[in-house]
């Protein structure tokens, strides 16, 4: 028998109306201890505001959530000890010096006396900010910004840590390193992380969510996304030409020219075994020149890009 873990993050039908406007909408999902998981979602698809509502600075207005076992709504500030979060370009006080800064948030967080020392020591140790410790926040680069936001969040030691946008900004050298960080977080906290940047979600989670205005798409929408075929096809013929020789063929969905070479297609279609052939087929019988038809790994950027592109307008 499997060992049943109890989920550490858990949400249930959760819905959050601003007014009129509908951010989230009946949202359920789990997360067990340990886990770092990917909230992948265009902006203003509501990423944040499920953020404010797992951390208790917004009242769902419908459904359940419960962090550590805390309800985000009876319990708020037993939430508020379970979990910090880090949003895209954390204020740090740049007045402040690191370690100052560091002693600050602790009070804030309710540490006190010999207790502060111990942990302002060790997330500094836990995130190397020695040799930052004693410069005002705001001389930082945008790296060790970013490790002095996740530092002051892991204060407290609190079970999940949810960051985001973790990586904006920052140059590619900097990217690995927080990358790094926050794989070596995992296991001792719980990290829910968001972006719009699926590349960079792969990399760091063990698993992706993915919110598209305000509904979490459920596996079996990815995997019948997943389960259209595309092909990339090369032939001499103008987009209409190609989009008129196909259109009979069956399961062929969506012909698009790609605008940076000329001659090359995609074509989406229904996934069936002889589409490859009938595509040629047709196109040999409307006398276009087929110079290459390949198919494109069905990976998780295509699905989230052709879930999330917004409909084109009708000609
Ligand atoms: N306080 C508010 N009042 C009214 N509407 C809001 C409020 N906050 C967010 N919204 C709307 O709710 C939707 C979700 O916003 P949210 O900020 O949660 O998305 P997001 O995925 O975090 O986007 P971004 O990456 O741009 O921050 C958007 O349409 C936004 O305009």
């Amino acid at each position: 028998m499997l060992p049943v873990v109890s989920p550490v993050v858990f949400a249930e039908r959760v819905t959050k109306w601003y007014g009129p406007r509908r951010a989230v909408a009946d949202v359920s999902f789990a997360i067990a201890p340990g886990e770092i998981v990917g909230l992948l979602g265009p902006n203003g698809s509501g990423k944040s505001t499920i953020f404010r509502m797992l951390t208790g600075y917004l009242v769902p207005t419908s459904g359940r959530i419960e962090v550590a076992g805390h309800d985000v709504v009876e319990d708020s500030l037993g939430v508020r000890r379970a979990i910090s979060y880090v949003p895209e370009d954390a204020p740090l006080y740049d007045h402040m010096r690191v370690g100052e800064f560091l002693n600050f948030m602790a009070g804030i967080k309710g540490l006190h006396g010999p207790k502060t020392r111990a942990a302002v020591e060790e997330v500094a140790e836990r995130l190397d900010l020695a040799r930052v410790m004693k410069l005002t926040t705001g001389k930082l680069s945008r790296g060790f910004r970013q490790r002095v936001s996740i530092a002051q969040a892991l204060l407290g030691d609190p079970k999940v840590l949810v960051l985001d946008e973790p990586t904006s900004g920052l140059d590619p050298h900097q990217v690995i390193a927080v990358r790094d960080l926050i794989q070596s977080l995992a296991g001792r906290h719980t990290v829910l992380l968001a972006s719009h940047i699926l590349p960079e979600i792969e990399k760091i989670a063990s698993r992706v969510m993915i919110l598209l205005d305000g509904v979490l798409l459920t596996s079996d929408a990815l995997k019948d996304a997943a389960q259209d075929l595309t092909l990339r096809l090369s032939a001499e013929a103008t987009e209409d030409a190609v989009r008129g020789a196909t259109k009979a063929v069956a399961g062929v969905r969506e012909v698009t020219a790609d605008p940076d070479n000329a001659g090359r297609f995609l074509v989406k279609a229904e996934r069936r075994p002889p589409l490859a052939a009938d595509l040629v087929s047709a196109l040999v019988a409307a006398q276009i020149p087929v110079r290459e038809l390949t198919e494109l790994r069905p990976d998780l950027e295509r699905v989230f890009l052709d879930l999330t592109r917004q409909p084109k307008a009708a000609a």
